[in-house]
C-alpha cells in the first residue's frame, strides 16, 4: 500500500502466550443454520474458560448486528462478512486470544480465504455435519419456515447452497453423538495445540 509503513511493536504474540500459558488460535464452526454451531460453541468456550484459557466468542448473528452491519446474505456480502471477521479474529489471536467463531460460512472458497488470512497453522475447522432436514425439524427461529414461504431469500439450504469442508477437523455428527461427546471430542483436539514449548 502507498505510504503506509506498518509499525513493529516491542511486545510479540509470544511474549502475550507467555504471560497467559497458552498458545492463541481461532476454532471455526461451520454448518447449516440450526445446526448445532452456537450451542456447541458456547459450551466449548466455558470449558476452555473453567481451564483459564482467555477466550472470545464470535458469532454471526451478533456480528451481523455491529461491524457487519448492512451486509446481507448474497454470495458477495457473505464472503465480505466472513472476510471482516477473519481479519478481526486474526487481531484477536496476535492478542493472545483464543477465538471460537460460529458462521455458517457455506463456500469452501471462502472458508479457505479464511484460513489464509488467519493462517493454517491458527486455524481449526469443525463441520457440524447436521443434515438440513434435521435442522428444519429444530428450525431454532423459524428460519427454515418462513424461507419455505419464500419470505427469506438466499436461505442456506434450502435456496442457496451450503459445501460441505473438504478437510475439515473435526466433523460431528450431531443427528448420532451427544453434546457431551462433541464438546469433549473439540476440548481433546484443542488443548495440545494451545500448549506451550518450553
Ligand atoms: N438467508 C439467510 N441464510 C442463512 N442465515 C440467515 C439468513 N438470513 C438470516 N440468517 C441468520 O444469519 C445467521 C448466519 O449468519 P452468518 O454470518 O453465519 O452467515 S454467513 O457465514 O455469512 O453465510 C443465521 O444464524 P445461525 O442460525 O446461527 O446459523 C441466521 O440466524
Ligand atoms: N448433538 C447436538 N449438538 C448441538 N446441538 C444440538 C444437538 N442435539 C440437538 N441440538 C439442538 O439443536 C439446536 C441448534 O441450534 P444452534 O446452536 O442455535 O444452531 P446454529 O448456531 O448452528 O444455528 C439447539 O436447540 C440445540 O439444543
Amino acid at each position: 500500500m502507498k505510504n503506509i509503513i506498518p509499525q513493529d511493536y516491542h511486545i510479540s504474540r509470544n511474549d502475550r502466550a507467555s504471560s497467559k500459558k497458552h498458545q492463541s488460535l481461532v476454532v471455526w464452526f461451520t454448518g447449516l443454520s440450526g445446526s448445532g454451531k452456537s450451542t456447541l460453541a458456547s459450551l466449548v468456550e466455558n470449558e476452555l474458560y473453567k481451564r483459564k484459557i482467555h477466550t472470545y466468542s464470535l458469532d454471526g448473528d451478533n456480528i451481523r448486528g455491529g461491524i457487519n452491519k448492512g451486509l446481507g446474505f448474497s454470495a458477495s456480502d457473505r464472503e465480505e462478512n466472513l472476510r471482516r471477521i477473519a481479519e478481526v479474529a486474526r487481531l484477536f489471536v496476535d492478542a493472545g486470544v483464543l477465538v471460537i467463531g460460529a458462521f455458517i460460512s457455506p463456500l469452501e472458497e471462502d472458508r479457505n480465504k479464511v484460513k489464509n488470512i488467519i493462517g493454517k497453522d491458527d486455524f481449526i475447522e469443525i463441520f457440524v455435519d447436521t443434515s438440513v432436514e434435521e435442522c428444519e425439524k429444530r428450525d431454532v427461529k423459524g428460519l427454515y419456515k418462513k424461507a419455505r414461504a419464500g419470505e427469506i431469500k438466499n436461505f442456506t439450504g434450502i435456496s442457496a447452497p451450503y459445501e460441505r469442508p473438504c478437510n475439515p477437523d473435526i466433523i460431528i455428527k450431531t443427528e448420532s453423538s451427544s453434546i457431551e461427546e462433541s464438546i469433549n471430542k473439540v476440548i481433546n483436539y484443542i488443548l495440545p495445540r494451545i500448549e506451550l514449548s518450553n
